[in-house]
């Protein structure tokens, strides 16, 4: 059976409420924000939004990056009371942007965080019973949702950045979808669906959603420049150090920067090549502050970088596309996006998914320019051409068509899904595709083929793993084989990009190489 708890540990809410002890500096910062809220091009539309969102069951919203949506909308609805007292959820691809974006709203309402604002990731919830505004990423959804179909405790879901499409936004999608219409049918409470974007092919969400209305956003917040290399770079890595360090002689400190690149290894590595030739230019720029960010980090060094830069110096972040979306991250003022991703592909002859560095859509770009110019306007380097960039694909190819189907089987089964040829997904996966996954979770014992698909009770079992099945079936057998200790270790080594990394105490000497002493 799936587990009746959900598997994450909840962190302890501090029952104080900040209004009961608002010092006079936290009178004049909330002030502050709120000036700033209402700089944000969102800030005209929201009487009109909320009544129109009010007034609809589905509505799609679009706006450019920075506008406000992720911050701004779930606070509209609660200040308007469309949530008519149940909890807006608003989901995320990613943790880091769940956290981070729950910590500013949370800021914003002047509430601590867990109580009116929380968020849920993976082994984390941080949450109470008052919490009405909930972030969370949209695996810890699609896993609440598998012990409710109808997810009763929600009035309004959010599915924000809709156009990442990854496996569980997309399995998401149809889930929701079919809990409106359930509700609905049983004569529940309306659940209210709301998809957000910057970027995304609104024709194509429109229909999916039943012709739901699109509601577009006005303006943008800050502008940003975009230039574009002359040339083709073979070795976008160099290109990208130089820029940095061009960038870096010509403008004065804390104007941050943002690199992308693809994954752990080439983010190491070229963080190290950025402290080494820092070294060799003392004297010109200010000091540097180099830090990596990518998924395997420990989550308390990745919101490290969220911190504020030390004054009369330069931060400069070397993130995966973890940063893409949704993130502000104090200070950037440039971006140096390479034009290249790690993605996920599924390999039909070894059954395996594979990652692979690909170029990514003009979607991905356009959120990578948009992290700069948040706080201020800002630039971004693309370290492609104006020509490279037009051959880019619109819009990023779904996760659920590239890769092992295996698990969304496994998930839509423990949902009650058993049709799930013909289970609503935006776009179709083959149907080689889901019966390879069938036959997969067959041979793994999950299902039963007899009238329709079952999961078995080892199946149900293996639900309630955050896993590959194959790696769950191999943790539920292991304590029968009495080698449970040894795969435990096996699978958590398999189920990471890596284990290694620098600690923080091992390389904060180098941060500051100029103006201070390095050993
Ligand atoms: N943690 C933060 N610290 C400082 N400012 C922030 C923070 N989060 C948001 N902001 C401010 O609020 C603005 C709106 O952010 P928000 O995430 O709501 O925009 P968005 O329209 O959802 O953008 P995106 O599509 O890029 O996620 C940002 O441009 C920034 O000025």
């Amino acid at each position: 059976m799936p587990s009746e708890e959900p598997p994450y540990k909840k962190k302890k809410v501090n029952s104080q409420h900040s209004h009961s002890h608002a010092s006079q500096n936290g009178f004049v910062n909330n002030y502050k924000l709120q000036q700033e809220r209402r700089r944000l091009p969102i800030f005209t539309a929201k009487h009109k939004l909320t009544q129109q969102i009010r007034s609809l069951d589905t509505a799609i919203v679009i706006g450019e990056t920075g506008s406000g949506k992720t911050t701004q909308i779930p606070q509209f609805l609660h200040e308007a009371g469309v949530h008519r007292g149940s909890i807006i959820a608003v989901t995320q691809p990613r943790r880091v942007a769940a956290i981070t974006v729950s910590q500013r709203v949370a800021q914003e309402s002047g509430t601590l965080l867990g109580h009116l604002v929380g968020y849920s990731v993976r082994f984390e919830d941080v949450t109470s019973e008052s919490t009405k505004i909930k972030y969370m990423t949209d695996g810890m959804l699609l896993r609440e949702s598998t012990l409710d179909p109808l997810m009763k405790r929600y009035s309004i879901i959010v599915l924000d950045e809709a156009h990442e499409r990854t496996i569980h936004t997309d399995v998401l999608f149809g889930v929701v979808k079919k809990a409106q219409r359930d509700r609905k049918k049983k004569g529940l409470k309306p659940l209210k669906i709301i998809v957000m974007s910057a970027t995304m092919d609104v024709d194509h969400f429109s229909n999916y959603f039943n012709k739901a209305p699109v509601l577009y956003l006005e303006g943008r917040q800050y502008p940003v420049q975009v230039f574009y290399s002359t040339t083709t770079q073979s070795d976008y890595v160099m290109a990208a150090v130089v820029t940095l360090f061009q960038l870096h002689r010509d403008h004065p400190p804390n104007q941050d920067v943002l690199i992308f690149m693809t994954g752990q290894e080439e983010i190491e590595s070229t963080v190290r090549c950025i402290r080494d030739i820092s070294k060799d230019m003392v004297g010109e720029g200010p000091p540097l502050v180099v830090c990596p960010l990518y998924a395997a980090l420990p989550s308390h060094l990745q919101l490290k970088v969220f911190n504020k830069t030390p004054e009369g110096s330069r931060k400069v972040i070397v993130a995966t596309n973890i940063a893409e979306t949704s993130v502000t991250i104090h200070g950037i003022k440039f971006v140096i996006d390479t034009g290249v991703v790690k993605a996920k592909l599924y390999n039909p002859n070894s059954g395996l998914d594979l990652l692979k560095v690909v170029r990514i859509s003009k979607a991905q770009a356009l959120q990578r320019t948009g992290r700069a110019g948040r706080e201020s306007s800002g630039t971004c380097y693309r370290i492609y051409t104006e020509e490279e960039f037009d051959s880019f694909k619109k819009n990023t190819v779904p996760e659920i068509l590239r890769c092992n189907l295996s698990s969304v089987v496994l998930q839509l089964l423990a949902l009650g899904i058993s049709d799930i040829v013909n289970f609503d997904f935006m776009d179709k996966p083959s149907i080689e595709s889901l019966i390879g996954a069938v036959h997969q979770l067959h041979s793994l014992g999950a299902v039963t083929k007899e009238d329709c698909i079952k999961l078995t009770p080892l199946g149900k079992q293996m639900v309630s793993f955050p896993l590959d099945p194959r790696l769950s079936k191999t943790v539920l057998i292991a304590k029968d084989n009495h080698c449970l200790e040894e795969i435990l270790s096996i699978v958590s080594m398999l189920s990471v990009d890596s284990v290694m990394f620098t600690p923080q105490s091992k390389v904060s000497f180098h941060w500051f190489f100029k103006g201070s002493k390095v050993k």
